[in-house]
């Protein structure tokens, strides 16, 4: 037993900072305080990321409690411990980022095979260096896993600096380590199947993106031994998209069955739920769209843990996480009763709103700039200011910057490649409702319309102004059904 050492005031200060910083959220304004704050000492003219900063400073700090013969955890007890515990956590963490970066890119390419932690060797030396215990190792290599996956898959895939998307990227952060990372440490690790949340947002605005950050970036257990982590991160994210399927297949895709259970079943069929891994989730993408009974069966499950596949008395376990996502009104889904008061109850631990593009370049516009270029980049495979210029052009001639974008960034990417194509994007005409007035006028002239056809496009100028189904029905004293009828009748026809 090495003699006890402690902490001198000024080393006790240094590193307080340095805790805080490691249990800060990476996407708020209080981390980057204190990487300034840790940083302070530095100066100017070393140049780089900040994060750099505060990382040599910090190497500085732990070279001379080296020095003095004190970098020994278990010299150390109490408070001491604990903070020098954090601070070699948060040392460990940054010093293998880029090879935990590296990992997730090799995983994302092998997809469910699981690849054996090629620096894993090296990691347990720095580790066992400090004074951590086997239990305590895998516990450093888990937590930096699931940390970087989330920064990762919150910060690559989730472009834009408004502050909606700042916000964002924020509460997702605490969506997968709650508003305390100790906290989730202490009591939440691998125990986060009950936090169910609820996207919503407008089509194309990123919900399944939102939803997939957070499917990869649950606790993911690792074995010592074999130098692996149990699961990939592919497979631990499924998602269904439920207004793919006739109400009477929705269970089965749920659900799973059993050969012989209905017409049709002629093989057995395992379903999204069994084939969640315990540490995944699904995400249950168009929920506003499922029936009472089929809101009931899910409530269920995710109140008991367990499901019985269609047609089989065997019991089912489930213990991923949920996450449910819609782009229709859920007040007035839930007001109207297509949308269960206890359903919602049990879905609601977290509620991100996904916000529209439209939002976010009037608060930013080089929100717009941002997305080109990483939209032009991910279509041609490289950076290229050129084409984004191209691009930039056309959206600024032909649609200006007031332009909705109805598809958010769905209907962006989309206009990227059609200006690849054809140097020229007209805007979604569909949804513009002065074109859609302009038409109508012109049957009311002509008089050549069909009245079915006339009263289509009535509900759906509409539709386009005041956003629902239900306010649209009230307006014009029609049923709500009837009002969707119309509105679909009138979709078709534009398509065709
Ligand atoms: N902030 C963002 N940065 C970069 N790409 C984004 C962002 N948001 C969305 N995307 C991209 O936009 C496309 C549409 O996103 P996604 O499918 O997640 O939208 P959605 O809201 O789930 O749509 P829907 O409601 O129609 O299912 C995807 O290709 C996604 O990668």
């Amino acid at each position: 037993m090495p003699q006890e050492k402690s902490l001198t005031s000024q080393e006790r200060e240094f590193f307080t900072l340095v805790q805080k910083a490691a249990i800060a959220n990476p996407f708020g304004e209080q981390r980057l305080s204190l990487d300034l704050q840790i940083a302070s000492g530095e100066g100017e003219s070393n140049g780089g990321h900040q994060i750099d900063k505060t990382l040599r400073v910090l190497e500085d700090q732990l070279q001379a409690l080296g020095d003095s013969g004190r970098d020994d955890l278990n010299a150390f007890s109490g408070k001491d411990k604990k903070l020098l515990e954090d601070v070699y956590l948060f040392d460990f963490f940054y010093r293998f980022r880029k090879k935990f970066d590296d990992h997730i890119r090799a995983q994302i390419k092998t997809e469910d095979k699981i690849l054996k932690l090629n620096f894993a060797g090296e990691a347990i030396a720095v580790l066992q260096s400090r004074g951590f215990s086997p239990p305590e190792i895998k516990h450093a290599i888990e937590m930096g896993y699931q940390l970087r996956r989330a920064f990762y898959f919150i910060n690559q895939s989730l472009i834009g600096r408004s502050q909606v998307m700042k916000k964002l990227r924020f509460d997702l952060w605490n969506n997968i380590f709650t508003h305390n990372l100790s906290m989730y440490d202490a009591y939440l690790r691998g125990r986060m199947e009950d936090f169910s949340t609820l996207l919503l947002g407008e089509t194309g605005t990123g919900k399944g993106t939102v939803a997939a950050a957070i499917g990869r970036s649950g606790h993911i257990p690792f074995n010592m031994k074999r130098r692996v982590f149990t699961e990939s991160f592919t497979s631990n994210f499924k998602s269904i998209n439920l207004s793919q399927y006739p109400e009477n297949l929705i269970e089965s895709e749920l659900f799973g069955h059993k050969k012989g259970s209905f017409t049709g079943a002629v093989e057995n069929h395992v379903g999204v739920l069994e084939n969640c891994s315990p540490h995944g989730s699904i995400l249950l993408d168009e929920i506003g769209e499922i029936s009472q009974p089929v809101q009931i069966k899910l409530l269920q499950v995710l109140q008991e843990r367990f499901f019985y596949p269609v047609g089989s008395h065997v019991k089912a376990p489930f213990h991923g996480r949920v996450i449910g996502a819609t782009n229709q009104k859920l007040n007035e889904l839930r007001t109207s009763g297509k949308f269960r008061d206890d359903f919602f109850y049990r879905l609601c631990s977290d509620v991100i709103t996904v916000p529209p593009l439209r939002q976010r370049i009037q608060e930013d516009p080089l929100e717009l700039d941002d997305l080109l270029s990483h939209i032009v980049s991910k279509t041609v495979g490289k950076p290229s200011p050129e084409l984004e210029d191209m691009v930039k052009q056309v959206i600024e001639k032909n649609l200006g910057p007031e332009y909705p974008w109805y598809g958010n960034v769905r209907e962006l990417e989309q206009c990227v490649r059609r200006v690849l194509l054809k140097k020229d994007y007209g805007g979604d005409k569909k949804y513009a409702p002065t074109d859609l007035q302009s038409k109508l006028a012109a049957a009311l002239e002509t008089g050549d319309m069909p009245a079915q056809m006339l009263m289509a496009g009535y509900c759906k100028l509409l539709h386009l102004r005041h956003g629902t189904f239900e306010e649209v029905a009230r307006r014009i004293s029609l049923d709500r059904r009837t009002v969707t009828k119309y509105i679909s009748e009138w979709d078709q026809q534009d398509e065709e």
